[in-house]
């Protein structure tokens, strides 16, 4: 609630009794719901070490770390109210890194703004992108939900798909008839017909795709064929013996992959000495993959910029490219966007990496195509958030408006009336994104160690409002966390009216301090039988019970929003309430856990403040900045 002002900002309510006393917590002392999810704080950090390498001149290039971290191992994620939290070290690297490079997915809107009148080409790698990352290639098989992502966009958007497989095999594997193929690297490009672009370049050539429409053929390489053709039989001969190792034909270029050969084994000297027979061929590396191609000066960067042309996009300022990949030959794309100024790089990545995008997309398609592509970004921003629904704006839309509507609703319904669930961070920058996400307010926390100086609260929320300024946040937006007492918590309604005489907005519980007591206690009935329902008693205290009890207005027990700007401002402290304005008089009527939480006070929090910190020094600057 907005204690300055009668409009419905964010809510502190403070029920009349309810008809169930909930964990022991007397019911006329339930305070507004909790803010939403907030992310962890991680644990320790990892920073991925260099190991010497087997060979002389595969270390000296650098190769073998190369290779090692060429396709690093899954993470795990658990998805908490659709946030993604933290499970082990490496997050805080990954949240520090997207600093840097900003989830694609999270900047729809900033993206979509760029786009107004501007016409986007999108450009897709496969593999790792449309496709998970698999074992075995042949196995690299794109979701139906992926297909249609990008059957979508290309009812948009011109659409090319540039994979390092061969053209052929891209299309087997995609089989969208409205899409343009490169295959190759870029090498064997099937495009639209561009008079111009055929007369002007060399190896363009007028051909027919596999509906027999009439397009352009552009191989550069083509003189290579035969070469690649023998090297591909020489590399099959030569690692024949090597357990796991692949060697793929593109015709242009060829493969040879060591994901599933042990590492004493990897086929990187072997292909090198090959290739020194070779001079006109050169090697690259993909994931998990040596890539043997001619030294010609092509990549996916100039099959991006001749695909422009041949659409007729090359020259116009209200074009928007996008190419989206994962790996270290889409870099080339990526440069080639940035140079121009124009578009925007997007990398699929599990993990910290030097990257020319300028945005980041964290797990594409495993886990049934989490990758959106923007025929789809709009519509997926609005399930970000699962507590959404219970927003006032919502409500509104449902037709509630108070405790004093005719007709059965829920507990939760009323509290809702009176409040609003607000996301919640501890960092500047996250906050930016969540303000781009919800609507309303997002709060930020302040350091839980200032709780004991009011003077340093006050600096330290000016220091955050000037951060919020700087990436364009309005104050208006936001809400900052203040510890409440010593102890930072609210326990009666005679603290929130003081609280809000004193100029609070907002007053929020920590459902999470609840919740972290009964994991460790038992004995009191209600959170037992809670715990054995499997449910959160944090979350029951709040939400669960309250949704589960009905009350009507004219109920005994119905809600009334006692606290509000007024009844704040004119409530007149008891005697009583004076003299005991003690921590443990405040604490006692909420029962065996607020008396327990009390002697825990702010230690717990100030010491995971102390510790995000250790952690954030380690990484800090990120070690690819
Ligand atoms: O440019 P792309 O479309 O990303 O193609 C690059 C290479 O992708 C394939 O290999 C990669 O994916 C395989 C399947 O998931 C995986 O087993 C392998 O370890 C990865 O390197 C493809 O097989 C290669 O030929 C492409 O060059």
């Amino acid at each position: 609630m907005d204690m300055k002002s009668n409009n419905s900002s964010p809510v502190l309510t403070d029920p009349a009794p309810i008809n169930k006393s909930r964990l022991g917590i007397r019911s006329n002392l339930l305070p507004c719901p909790q803010s939403g999810a907030s992310f962890s704080s991680g644990k320790n950090i990892t920073i991925p070490r260099k190991k010497p390498g087997k060979l002389d001149d595969v270390r000296s290039n650098g190769w073998l770390d190369a290779m090692k971290s060429s396709s690093p191992p899954r993470k795990k994620f658990i998805k908490d109210f659709n946030f993604e939290v933290a499970t082990d070290e490496t997050d805080i690297a990954y949240f520090s890194w997207m600093l840097k490079y900003p989830s694609a997915l999270n900047s729809f809107e900033q993206i979509a703004n760029f786009a107004k009148n501007k016409k986007i080409a999108m450009f897709l790698d496969y593999d790792g992108t449309l496709s998970p990352i698999v074992d075995d290639p042949e196995q690299a098989i794109m979701s139906d939900d992926m297909r249609s992502a990008v059957r979508n966009v290309a009812k948009y958007f011109p659409t090319a798909i540039i994979s390092g497989r061969s053209r052929d095999k891209v299309y087997e594997l995609v089989g969208l008839t409205e899409l343009h193929y490169a295959g190759s690297h870029g090498m064997d490009i099937m495009g639209p017909t561009n008079k111009a672009v055929s007369k002007d370049i060399a190896n363009c050539i007028k051909s027919t795709d596999q509906q027999g429409k009439e397009v352009n053929l552009f191989q550069p390489a083509r003189e290579f064929i035969p070469m690649i053709d023998e090297v591909f039989r020489t590399l099959v001969e030569n690692t024949k013996e090597i357990k796991g190792a692949k060697v793929e034909n593109h015709k242009f270029c060829a493969s040879v992959h060591y994901r599933n050969v042990d590492e004493k084994n990897w086929p990187t000297q072997c292909v090198h000495d090959i290739l020194t027979q070779y001079p006109r061929l050169r090697l690259t590396h993909g994931r998990k993959v040596l890539e043997v191609r001619p030294v010609i000066d092509w990549n996916k960067g100039k099959a991006v910029e001749f695909l422009l042309e041949s659409l007729g996009l090359s020259n116009s300022d209200d074009v928007l490219p996008i190419f989206i990949g994962d790996d270290r030959t889409d870099e080339d794309a990526f440069k080639v966007l940035r140079e121009r100024n124009q578009g925007y790089g997007i990398l699929v990545s599990s993990v910290p990496k030097e990257t020319n995008a300028f945005y980041s997309l964290r797990d594409p398609v495993e886990n049934g195509g989490n990758l959106r592509l923007p025929g789809e970004w709009g519509s997926s921003n609005a399930v970000f958030f699962k507590f959404q629904p219970f927003s006032p704006q919502i409500r509104a839309s449902t037709g509630f408006s108070s405790s004093l509507d005719t007709g059965p609703s829920t507990e939760l319904d009323a509290v809702s009336s009176f409040s609003e669930i607000v996301p919640d961070t501890a960092l500047v920058n996250v906050g930016g994104d969540l303000v781009k996400l919800v609507p309303g307010r997002v709060s930020t926390e302040v350091d839980a160690r200032l709780a004991y100086d009011t003077h340093g609260i006050i600096r330290k929320v000016h220091s955050l409002l000037k951060l919020y300024d700087e990436i364009n946040v309005p104050p208006e937006r936001l809400l900052f966390k203040i510890p409440s007492t010593w102890q930072s918590m609210y326990w009666s309604f005679a603290q929130a009216a003081a609280a809000a005489q004193a100029g609070a907005s907002v007053i929020q519980i920590f459902v999470g301090r609840i919740r972290d007591w009964a994991r460790s206690h038992s004995g009191d009935p209600e959170i037992d039988a809670v715990l054995k329902r499997g449910e959160d008693p944090g979350l029951s205290l709040v939400l669960q019970s309250l949704s589960e009890s009905t009350t009507t207005p004219d109920e005994k027990y119905s809600f009334v929003q006692r606290l509000s700007p007024q009844s704040a401002a004119a409530y007149n402290f008891s005697e009583d309430e004076v003299a005991k304005w003690d921590q443990l008089s405040l604490a006692l009527p909420m029962g065996p856990a607020a008396i327990d939480r009390l002697a825990a006070g702010l230690d717990g929090l100030i010491d995971q403040a102390r510790r995000v910190e250790e952690l954030f020094t380690k990484i800090w600057p990120p070690p690819n900045v």
